[in-house]
């Protein structure tokens, strides 16, 4: 970390990127959810009384029964109670805004809707799409390529899996059709290689469903087939979050469809049901996975096991912004500073869908801002992979 960290991003500037979440996408979220469920009156009320809270409200804290009230308190909900959503960490008020959406569809109450997950519905038909069969059925035309083509490919599958993300979408409807620009903004793909040495555990630390979490399992089923890695472990949420993040019920469902298709993939799908059941491959649901912190806050125990695996590979936009911290940092500071803190190796996959970056060379930068102003920070139609040994 340099000796001024940079500004912590809020959400408090009107026009700002993270402003637009927290006063268009989280209401957007609401009525989507509402919509998609028959809930009764008491549901509707409580959705009713999280729109007013985001308009114009304060944070409130976790009812005096929630389950995890006291881990909320250690992640500063008694420091944050009382002001407004807008004026926190940004990254705080956008992870504590699906606790509370938890809370008023009555996922963690005993009772009929406990641990429904709101998001299902939108995850499903994704996985049922006529892209997501696409996407499998061109498996077969990799599987007499070099295997050192196929692993480039599956790694760019896994990158620009990232673009499926429905919190993004929603609030960025014309985000699909934007074509996808052809070059990535950093790419250490060679080092990342490097570090797949064949031993130990590859650790995933997973972000969206559907079509982006099939192309992360076919990447490990690769890895595991290959001998690039010994072991693998899928760090998923242990509860809905950020509309589509993948949870254990939605990596079952990804292995039912995989295992379901015919050719390649049907292969992978059975590869690694074996390697699951095997425990060559398995899912783990850390509670620090939905915490509002970056990983530079991360427990003891996960920490220790992040730093005993071969490599650490975090995917997506939120788990950048947790990796090197959500702070407004000078694109030119190198990756390997921003994640010094990390334990062991680390790499990021990557579309670009907030202001945050590090890493870029100073020519990289000037391109962008030339082409785009600002504009590539948060369009999703930049990507990179970064990697430090
Ligand atoms: O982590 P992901 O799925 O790649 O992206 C998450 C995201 O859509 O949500 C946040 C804003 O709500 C941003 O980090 C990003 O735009």
């Amino acid at each position: 970390m340099p000796d001024t960290p940079p500004p912590v991003i809020l959400g408090n500037e009107p026009g700002s990127f993270p402003h637009s979440v927290l006063a268009e996408r989280h209401p957007a979220i609401v009525r989507q959810v509402r919509e998609a469920f028959p809930y009764g009156p008491e549901q509707h009320r409580a959705l009713d009384a999280l729109l007013a809270s985001c308009a114009e409200g304060v944070i409130e804290p976790l009812s005096a029964d929630a389950p995890d009230r006291a881990r909320w308190k250690t992640w500063g909900m008694d420091q944050y109670s009382g002001r407004s959503w807008f004026d926190v960490p940004w990254l705080w008020s956008e992870s504590y805004f699906y606790r509370r959406l938890l809370d008023a569809v009555g996922y963690f109450d005993p009772g009929p809707w406990q641990g429904i997950d709101p998001f299902r519905p939108f995850k499903l038909a994704e996985l049922d799409s006529r892209e997501t069969d696409e996407e499998l059925a061109a498996l077969d035309d990799l599987t007499d390529r070099p295997e050192d083509e196929q692993a480039a490919a599956l790694l760019h599958g896994s990158l620009w899996g990232n673009r499926a993300d429905l919190g993004f979408r929603l609030s960025d409807a014309d985000a699909e059709g934007r074509a996808a620009a052809p070059g990535l903004v950093a790419d250490d793909s060679d080092t990342l290689r490097s570090l797949l040495t064949g031993e130990g555990t590859l650790c995933l630390i997973a972000d969206n469903a559907g079509r982006e979490l099939i192309p992360d399992l076919l990447l490990i089923a690769h890895l595991l087939a290959h001998g690039r890695v010994e072991r693998a472990v899928l760090h998923i949420k242990p509860y809905p979050y950020y509309v589509s993040d993948a949870t254990t019920a939605d990596v079952v469902d990804a292995l039912r469809r995989l295992t379901a298709t015919p050719g390649q993939a049907g292969a992978y799908g059975r590869a690694l049901w074996t390697a699951m059941t095997d425990g060559r491959l398995t899912v783990r649901a850390h509670p620090f996975s939905c915490a509002p912190l970056p990983y530079r806050r991360m427990p003891d125990d996960l920490r220790a096991e992040l730093g005993g695996s071969a490599l650490t590979l975090l995917k997506g936009d939120l788990n950048y912004r947790r990796l090197v911290g959500d702070m407004m940092w000078s694109p030119t500071t190198p990756f390997a500073l921003a994640t010094a803190y990390f334990p062991g190796r680390v790499a990021a996959l990557r579309t670009l869908k907030s202001d945050v970056i590090t890493g870029l060379d100073a020519d990289m930068e000037a391109t962008l801002v030339a082409a785009e102003g600002q504009r590539w920070r948060t369009g999703g139609t930049h990507a990179l992979i970064q990697a430090r040994g």
